[in-house]
């Protein structure tokens, strides 16, 4: 059986019994019956804890894994439960009602059904949501009108993110021993992708999201209690915790040439679950498309030559298409952004 997004007017087709053939993976990329071990030494960071060296532990994190949680980050308990809670709202509306939102994809969001993203052959098993959010007042009047609140809920998670986001860099910038503010300076663009990946009937066969790297500066993740993300580290696939309130956070590749490859980005991907759906809503914080990537100046020197080509932002996205199809419209929501 095929899935095709225009026969039904629902998520229903996602209580199939078995995966549809055009879901299912090739054997090189699905995850097949090997059993993936959950990571339990993923730093967790508490940036409420003053007597340790924060900076220190961020970057030996980012050094080792490409990954770190915080906790006591300051975001409330409540804007993540209410971002959480209309996204799911937003995930169980008819696909016919979503598809109406999203008039065309100039408007800066986009909409990603069951069916219109494939990849490598085979569709993700996830629905997706995709939106620019910084500045907030620039963007915000182009997102979802419905559910009503979305605006609201959703924008109170973003600037915490935003503030959250800024302490994170600012820690990673000392950490690097560049000048104060260097990083949290060029992170100008913030996209907000939420993802619903529902019960699959065999995980086996499917992927919530290919492998893949982030090319954002750093990934801000809220992932609930639901597992599902797994990493690369020494070749293998390793699962990350879910720890409920706490972010998962991620160095993109920007960072990575930033540091010219001091701090790691990690390949990473998506499984699903027999159990439960799994929603999550992961932040990118992004250069302008302008902004020239390179090295940072002052860790370079005759030992330490670059290892990495200034580009611009854009032209990295446009070269790499992390967004596959959908990069060229969401980089014009970007670009052509207007009041
Ligand atoms: O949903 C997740 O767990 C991860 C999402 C992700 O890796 C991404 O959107 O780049
Ligand atoms: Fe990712």
């Amino acid at each position: 059986m095929e899935i095709n997004d225009d026969d039904h007017v629902s998520r229903r087709w996602f209580n199939v019994e078995s995966v549809p053939k055009s879901h299912v993976f090739s054997d090189e990329d699905r995850p097949g019956n090997q059993q993936i071990p959950l990571c339990n030494t993923i730093p967790i960071i508490d940036l409420e804890n003053n007597s340790s060296n924060l900076s220190e532990t961020i970057i030996q994190a980012c050094q080792e894994y490409g990954f770190f949680q915080v906790i006591n980050h300051g975001v409330s308990e409540d804007v993540i439960s209410e971002a959480m809670k209309v996204m799911e709202e937003i995930f169980n509306m008819p696909v016919e009602e979503i598809k109406k939102e999203v008039s065309n994809y100039s408007s800066g969001w986009v909409y990603m059904g069951s069916t219109s993203f494939a990849a490598k052959g085979a569709h993700l098993w996830r629905d997706n949501l995709k939106h620019p959010c910084h500045p907030l007042d620039e963007c915000m009047h182009r997102w979802p009108r419905n559910p009503p609140r979305y605006r609201d809920v959703v924008g109170a998670y973003i600037k915490e993110i935003r503030r959250l986001s800024l302490v994170i860099l600012e820690l990673i910038s000392e950490g690097l021993g560049l000048e104060e503010g260097y990083l949290g300076g060029i992170s100008q663009v913030q996209f907000l992708t939420a993802s619903n990946y529902p019960v699959c009937p065999d995980p086996t066969l499917t992927l919530g999201l290919l492998n893949h790297f982030d090319h954002s500066l750093i990934t801000i993740l809220y992932q609930g209690n639901v597992e599902g993300l797994q990493f690369l580290k020494d070749g293998k696939w390793i699962g990350v915790e879910a720890i409920p309130n706490a972010f998962l956070v991620n160095i993109g590749t920007q960072i990575e040439i930033i540091s010219n490859g001091k701090l790691r980005s990690a390949a990473h991907r998506v499984v699903t679950n027999q159990e439960a759906a799994r929603t999550t809503i992961a932040t990118f914080i992004n250069p302008s498309p302008d902004c020239i990537i390179q090295p940072a100046k002052l860790l370079i020197d005759e030992d330490n030559p670059p290892i990495y080509q200034p580009l611009s932002f854009r032209d990295f996205v446009n070269v790499s298409k992390p967004f596959g199809p959908f990069t060229d419209a969401l980089q014009n929501g970007v670009c052509t952004l207007k009041k």
